[in-house]
């Protein structure tokens, strides 16, 4: 591993989960005003944009190795060009993906992700209809060549978006592969070893905070 990514490493698992959920916002931000001819930006711009209090703000990007100048702020291509790096989206980070229904099928048309560091390089199913298929130009194995094709493509992820039921069985036959962090689509907690992780996301959770402040709104 080179340096730069063991130092990247280190500093990353000191960094809180609400900063590097943050960082991302402030990075596609900048790049607007980048576009919109910005040349420098400073903590309380960024603030006016995105509704986040800009000491929160410099506090976030105080884990970034960037300094801003008194009264100009962060010079912008400086600032995209060092979140980039930290956030890993500068480098590709290749994935297989398990079971390609409606949201796995509809990952693998999804271009952004490569923009976001992320490669889904093969996908697996169990479905005769998809196996030996491409999407998005990407090949769809059966699930029994997995081992076969961990040999053949360097992959470190696996996104999981097989039906709950087989959720784990899936999950401990990649661990069991060599896959090393797993993208979990589906509602089952996984259960890992420890050197394993493990990111669990849900587009219904975000759905049920749209409706309650939705609601919200609507009594008030
Ligand atoms: N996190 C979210 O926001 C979110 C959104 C939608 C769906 N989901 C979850 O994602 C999962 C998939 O949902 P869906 O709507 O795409 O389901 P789906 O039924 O359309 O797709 C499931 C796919 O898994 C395949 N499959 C079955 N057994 C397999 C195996 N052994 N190996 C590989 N593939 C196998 C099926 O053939 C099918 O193509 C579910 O667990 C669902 O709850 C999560």
């Amino acid at each position: 591993m080179a340096e730069n990514q063991k130092i990247q490493q280190i500093d990353c698992t000191k960094v809180p989960e609400p900063t590097l959920r943050r960082l991302p916002w402030y990075l596609s931000n900048v790049k607007l005003l980048k576009q919109r001819g910005e040349r420098f930006v400073s903590s309380t711009q960024i603030s006016k944009e995105i509704n986040i209090d800009a000491s929160q703000i410099a506090k976030d990007l105080s884990y970034v190795n960037i300094s801003g100048r008194t009264r100009v702020g962060y010079e912008v291509d400086a600032l995209i060009r060092v979140l980039e790096h930290f956030l890993g989206f500068t480098e590709i980070h290749k994935a297989f993906l398990f079971g390609v229904g409606s949201l796995g099928g509809a990952l693998l048309q999804d271009s952004g992700l490569k923009h976001f560091g992320l490669e889904i390089v093969a996908a697996f199913d169990i479905d005769p209809t998809l196996v030996g298929t491409h999407l998005n130009g990407i090949p769809v194995y059966h699930s029994d060549d997995f081992l076969k094709k961990m040999e053949e493509y360097d992959v470190q992820i696996g996104v999981l978006t097989v039906p709950i039921e087989i959720a784990q069985c899936i999950t401990d036959m990649m661990v069991d592969g060599g896959i090393k962090a797993v993208w979990n689509f589906t509602p089952f907690r996984i259960r890992v070893p420890e050197d394993i992780v493990v990111q669990n996301t849900s587009l219904y959770a975000h759905l049920a905070v749209m409706f309650n402040r939705l609601n919200f709104n609507e009594i008030k």
